[in-house]
């Protein structure tokens, strides 16, 4: 450990970021939205939408990944105001953990209660299929066990508490809101529920750590999502996550199937209305939380 070395932004500079986005936007969002890779196509079911580049907002890290398109997004969905994040940030990119999370932190200053979170992932469940809508029930935190978490570093107790439980980490409530929501839409054929593992990336698995990773309890296996979920859950965010399995991890060394990210990004665009209308519906049936932590 470094301990002269930075290890977050400091509550001054978040609130220099939220106080900019105040400024800017007559938007007050209760309810923000995470794309996935591919999935920045969520953020244009947003109406009245003021749209700010990631490069024009104080502070904000840059999306460098292809289908990450590097724009905030606010607007409303069935009447909800919301924020969208047309791209996220990586631990390969090269930024810290801190950085990766900076956006949860800005959006529980504007005042949002709920995130839901999407992202690209591979499926290790066997009984999975490509362009599955996989429900995240709970996480394995691989770089957090090598102690790589984005609460390291002093606790600010105006985000939240030092120790914040994780065994509910994603809210039950808004996971059976959305298995209604896909059974009337009638998306049960497709709609999983699962537990995601975090690696670090970029490279994609070997076959020996897919299979390392199911007989470790993993469905799906991405790059991103666990970081934020765990800023947002230690700062009083509800959340709901989910990930669509865009291709399936090679689990067999006979097979000529390879990861890539073209793949990735094509099943998002093939399964990208289903989700814009589930997500929608989604956000129609999220109660407001007067601004509780919970
Ligand atoms: O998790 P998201 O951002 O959806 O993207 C996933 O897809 C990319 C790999 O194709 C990686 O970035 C992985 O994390
Ligand atoms: N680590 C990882 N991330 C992904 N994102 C989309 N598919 C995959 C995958 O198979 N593995």
């Amino acid at each position: 450990m470094f301990p002269e070395q930075k290890l977050g932004y400091t509550y001054e500079e978040y609130k220099v970021t939220a106080d900019w986005l105040l400024a800017n936007t007559e938007h007050r969002p209760l309810i923000a939205i995470i794309c996935g890779s591919g999935l920045g196509g969520l953020a244009e079911i947003l109406k009245d939408q003021k749209v700010f580049s990631y490069s024009d907002i104080p502070n904000f890290p840059q999306s460098t990944v292809h289908g990450h398109a590097g724009r905030l997004v606010f607007g409303t969905l069935k009447g909800k105001s919301c924020v969208c994040m047309q791209g996220r940030f990586h631990l390969y990119e090269g930024y810290p953990i801190w950085k990766v999370t900076f956006p949860i932190r800005i959006f529980r200053l504007l005042g949002v209660e709920t995130a839901i979170v999407t992202n690209a992932a591979g499926g290790l469940n066997e009984d999975y299929k490509v362009g599955d809508i996989m429900l995240i029930k709970d996480h394995l935190n691989m770089p957090g066990f090598a102690g790589n978490n984005p609460l390291v570093g002093p606790n600010d107790e105006r985000f939240g508490l030092r120790f914040p439980c994780m065994s509910d980490a994603y809210d039950r409530d808004l996971r059976k809101l959305a298995k209604t929501v896909a059974r009337d839409l009638g998306y049960s054929d497709f709609l999983k529920e699962g537990v995601y593992c975090v690696l670090g990336g970029p490279s994609f698995e070997t076959i020996a750590e897919c299979n390392m990773l199911k007989r470790l309890g993993a469905d799906a296996v991405g790059m991103s999502t666990v970081h934020e979920v765990i800023v947002a859950r230690h700062c009083g965010m509800r959340v709901f996550g989910l990930s669509l399995i865009t291709n399936k991890a090679v689990m067999d060394y006979n097979s000529e199937s390879k990861a890539n990210h073209e793949e990735v990004l094509q099943t998002g665009r093939e399964r990208a209305s289903q989700l814009e209308e589930m997500i929608s519906r989604l956000v129609e049936g999220i109660e407001p939380n007067n601004n509780n932590v919970c």
